[in-house]
């Protein structure tokens, strides 16, 4: 049901008559008989318009009271439709109330029909303003998600059922955890889940957490009312509502602030939250997907992140592989970057030698496909001519540890070493061939940074 509509008016009579009309249109209202009784309700209530007389007590004509109420409410929310009740009459008071702020008004008494198409029109007016707000910072937001793209390369069995299964949820509004290495393509995954679901038309907001600091997490995410703190100098609308009847990407969601797990935590079950500085809650439907490349039940375990918060956000779990898992996709994935940066640099077009395929498909990409791109875009660059060769894609044996020459491993007399030893002696030495990268060192192995400390911790024990 729509938010309400607000009658202030001193007449009993008056506001009895508007609300039986509002209601047999289908409007909601609530009531208030005083400008004071008004900001009351409007700080606990949301409405989707105001409709207010002008003057507030008996035999005056001013409309003074009326016209200040009109110009705080506007300094309060610029969106709220505000229709002004001119009871006596006067064009100039009319035009006073618009240039304090009121959007339009009608004379009593007022013509039914007359009022309920300028309700209409007012209502419609502030969605398509809300909406066209919201495409504004949700366009600024997809200019600043560096790489997106809308093509998707699906050749493996790994990843063909990986689509097969967000296609299998997408329809429903289950919670989705993608997980994965960097890179692995998780974003774009969400994408295609969001496509796929009820919620189409509306907006896919991506949050990445890692980014947003602890300060601004709530302004961030739950918006700020004018006047909240310093630096709020007007209404912020934040990325809970950008998503209202859409789907909320949380990227990166380990590295929420864990003092402000509890307060995520809450939106999510409760539906409801409010906007820094402001008193009333509002209500919000979202779908939620969520994505990491951590470990999350190791980071529940070391109390790094909140158990309840987990449970809230992997009701469905999806594991993206990562590229050296599914090889069957680093060649369509090649071309079709290749393809991409032909275009970008409008250049000739090139080809992969076999060489080229061959030490492509070898590599161990600790990066995934997001360095399978920047490969390609590379390559195209160094090559003096229309082939790319191996050479070209200067895939050095510090980004190759697949070669186990590399790792003087194989050299250690493991004959006297227990299991633990050995898989400390692998995990120290591996950490040194990475210069103390943990990450690297860790994806090299196929596991989280987490993980690799944990084993590395337990091995030493
Ligand atoms: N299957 C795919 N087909 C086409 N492009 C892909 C595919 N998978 C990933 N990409 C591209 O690779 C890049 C990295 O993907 P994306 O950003 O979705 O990875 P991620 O797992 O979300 O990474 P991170 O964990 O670092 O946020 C993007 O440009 C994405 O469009």
């Amino acid at each position: 049901m729509s938010n309400p509509i607000l009658i202030i008016d001193d007449d009993e009579g008056i506001r009895h008559a508007l609300s039986l009309l509002l209601m047999e249109e289908g409007y909601p209202s609530l009531q208030a008989n005083s400008p004071i009784i008004a900001k009351q309700l409007l700080k606990s209530h949301t409405f989707s318009m105001v409709i207010t007389d002008l003057n507030f007590t008996q035999d005056t004509t001013s409309a003074e009271e009326g016209l200040a109420l009109i110009q705080q409410l506007r300094l309060d929310d610029e969106q709220l439709p505000i229709l002004a009740i001119t009871g006596w009459g006067s064009i100039e008071i009319a035009v006073k109330a618009m240039q304090h702020g009121a959007n339009d008004f009608v004379q009593k008494p007022w013509e039914n029909e007359r009022l309920i198409t300028i309700v209409r029109t007012q209502l419609q007016l502030a969605k398509a303003n809300k909406r066209s707000q919201k495409l504004a910072v949700h366009n600024q937001l997809l200019q600043n998600e560096l790489g997106f793209i809308s093509g998707l390369i699906a050749h493996s069995v790994q990843i063909k059922q990986v689509l097969a299964t967000l296609s299998q949820v997408a329809k429903s509004d289950v919670s989705v955890l993608l997980t994965g290495e960097n890179g692995t393509g998780k974003s774009l995954f969400a994408r295609y889940l969001h496509d796929l679901s009820t919620r189409k038309e509306e907006q896919l907001i991506s949050v990445n957490m890692g980014a947003v600091s602890e300060s601004l997490f709530e302004s961030e995410m739950f918006g700020h009312v004018k006047g909240a703190f310093t630096d709020a100098k007007s209404q912020r609308i934040g990325r809970f509502e950008l998503a209202d009847e859409g789907t909320l990407f949380l990227d990166e969601i380990a590295n929420t602030p864990y003092s402000q797990q509890a307060k995520l935590l809450r939106v999510l079950e409760e539906k409801q939250f409010e906007k820094v500085g402001a008193s009333k809650t509002q209500s919000v439907d979202i779908r939620l997907v969520a994505a990491t490349n951590a470990d999350l039940t190791h980071a529940v375990a070391t109390g790094e992140f909140r158990k309840d918060l987990l449970y809230r956000i992997n009701t469905v779990q999806i594991h993206i592989p990562p590229l050296r898992e599914r090889i069957a996709d680093i060649l369509p994935l090649a071309h079709y970057f290749l393809g991409r940066v032909i275009e970008k640099y409008a250049a000739q077009g090139r080809t992969l030698t076999a060489q080229a395929q061959r030490a492509l498909q070898d590599y161990h990409w600790p990066g995934n496909v997001r360095e399978l791109a920047h490969i390609m875009e590379r390559a195209h660059i160094l090559a003096p001519t229309e082939h790319i060769d191996a050479e070209h894609l200067n895939l050095t044996p510090v980004q190759q540890p697949k070669h186990v020459e590399i790792h003087p491993y194989c050299t250690v007399d493991t004959a006297h070493l227990t299991l633990n030893e050995i898989e400390q002696d692998a995990l120290v030495r591996r950490l040194a061939f990475y210069d103390g990268d943990a990450v690297a060192a860790a994806q090299s192995l196929g596991l989280s940074r987490s993980t690799f400390y944990r084993r590395l911790n337990k091995a030493g024990k």
